[in-house]
């Protein structure tokens, strides 16, 4: 049982004054940072830095474009009625991703109203619509007061063939079209090539350069189907920034549970900017989570991360959406699955008590979130249980509280311990030491202690029960 679950769940959890305590120990974090060769605040990769790479690394330099409402809107479940997105909208923007893109206005009526009234929210992040590479669609997008535009087409095989059946010449042609019209009205724009990693790699370089000599803001690769792995991913971030002057942006699927480890492999090929969806929704799979992306990048770069984004907020958020689209933050969720913080096994245990650094590479406390360990089960430690008798003020030696966790396992062995089974434990073992009617070792003492305890509190229960059974005729009455 883990702490988000269940308030009673066997899991002590470390107060605020023990955790400052715990944090005091000092022991330094490993990922130590530095100001970049750019300026930029940089994470110091390996002592032996800075290599050709470091230079293109922006791992501590990137901006989110947050599609919850594009992509996340082509989830099987999500239906986004004009509250909810103004109400996600607004949260995204607290939270303080650089960007929002939204749905197609061409999509429906609804979708450029609603398109509209978020770009009238006077939000602080830029506010983007994602069109496909066609005139009509962008003439729609130009008039609903967004920040910038978002062009896709595909450019793999399948796609020219099964999707629009338009080849790389008509595609150009069209592309140079739209951004130019685009960048007439003053906003931004930005070409991506759709399934991009089964493009034709100078198909791809010969239109991204094209576009960027036009003056395009960004360019965006696509990998649609969630085919690359990190090293493809790297190559062609780095092919890329080699040929084009302008930002990169990179969106990412999920088949295969890559779209977290891309999107880092992107930023230290030097991509720019990361597409993410909250809780990774969107077509399929989808596309790479919010949460995840900034656990990882916190990971790399805490302070840098903690300056840019409001991460107490990420829970919210995350249950903000995951109701509009019902469905369960994962349990396994980084930062927010249920048992993210929550320390089991004795070794761990005994461990994060003296300091967290040991287990933890995020802090809990940077997220609004707390530290639990886990007691009343058959892995538990002396050391865990000492903390509880600390904090239910009890007074045992070392001697004692080793005697009372060997009871806690043997009972753990037949069934989880609750909180409130440990505690009545120890303060049935703390009594029976003050009493004299208990000393280390006397096992079927403890067993008549408990025994008793137990009885006790049965017949409180029934007698809190009885006034209940006997009030029921005069309330039929
Ligand atoms: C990979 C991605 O997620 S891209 C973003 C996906 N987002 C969306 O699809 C937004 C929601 N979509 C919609 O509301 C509709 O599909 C619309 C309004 C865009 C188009 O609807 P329809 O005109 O009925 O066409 P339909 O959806 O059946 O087919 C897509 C059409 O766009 C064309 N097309 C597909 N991709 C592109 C593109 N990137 N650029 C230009 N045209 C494209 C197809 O050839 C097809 O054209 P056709 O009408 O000549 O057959
Ligand atoms: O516009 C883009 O870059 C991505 C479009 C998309 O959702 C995808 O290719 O999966
Ligand atoms: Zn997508």
């Amino acid at each position: 049982m883990c702490p988000h679950q269940n308030e009673d769940s066997p899991v002590a959890v470390i107060n605020k004054d023990q955790m400052t305590a715990i944090d005091m120990s000092g022991a330094p974090r490993l990922n130590g940072t530095t100001n970049g060769v750019n300026g930029h605040h940089q994470q110091r990769h390996n002592p032996y830095a800075p290599r050709a790479s470091d230079f293109l690394n922006n791992v501590s330099n990137f901006k989110i474009i947050e599609s919850t409402l594009r992509e996340g809107e082509q989830f099987a479940n999500a239906f986004f009625d004009t509250q909810t997105k103004v109400a996600i909208a607004k949260a995204l923007d607290a939270f303080g991703v650089e960007y929002i893109e939204l749905t197609s206005p061409a999509a429906s009526e609804q979708s450029r109203l609603d398109c509209e009234a978020i770009c009238k929210l006077g939000l602080r992040s830029k506010i983007l619509t994602h069109i496909r590479c066609h005139m009509d669609d962008a003439r729609i997008a130009v008039e609903t007061g967004v920040d910038g535009v978002d062009v896709v087409i595909g450019t793999s095989s399948y796609l020219r063939e099964f999707s629009h059946g338009k080849d790389m010449a008509y595609i150009t042609k069209t592309a140079i079209e739209v951004i130019n019209f685009v960048k007439s009205k003053g906003i931004e724009v930005r070409f991506s090539t759709e399934d991009s990693f089964r493009s034709d790699l100078v198909d791809l370089l010969s239109i991204y350069q094209t576009v960027d000599k036009i003056g395009v803001n960004r360019v965006g690769i696509a990998d649609t189907v969630g085919c690359a792995n990190p090293r493809q991913v790297y190559d062609l971030v780095r092919t890329l920034r080699g040929v084009v002057g302008c930002d990169i942006e990179i969106h990412l699927h999920n088949d295969t549970g890559m779209a977290i480890a891309n999107a880092y492999c992107a930023l230290e090929a030097g991509a720019t900017h990361i597409d993410t969806s909250v809780l990774g929704i969107g077509e399929r799979v989808g596309i790479t989570p919010l949460g995840g992306l900034v656990a990882c990048l916190y990971a790399a770069d805490p302070e840098y991360v903690k300056s840019k984004y409001n991460l107490g907020m990420l829970r919210e958020i995350e249950n903000l959406v995951a109701e509009a689209v019902e469905v369960n933050v994962p349990f396994m969720n980084p930062i927010t699955g249920y048992c993210a913080f929550t320390h089991k096994a004795g070794i761990h245990a005994k461990a994060i008590l003296n300091n967290p650094s040991t287990y933890e590479i995020l802090k809990p406390e940077d997220f609004g979130l707390t530290r639990y360990v886990s007691i009343g089960h058959r892995l538990t430690g002396w050391n865990a249980v000492k903390s509880r008798v600390e904090q239910l003020g009890l007074k045992l030696t070392d001697e004692e509280i080793k005697d009372a966790t060997a009871k806690i396992k043997e009972l753990a062995d037949v069934r989880t311990q609750s909180m409130d089974d440990v505690d009545s434990l120890l303060r049935v073992y703390h009594s029976g030491i003050q009493s004299g009617e208990l000393a280390v070792g006397q096992g079927e003492a403890l067993d008549r202690l408990l025994r008793k305890h137990r009885q006790s509190v049965a017949q409180e229960n029934e007698a809190e029960i009885q006034p209940v059974t006997t009030a029921t005729p005069v309330t039929s009455a």
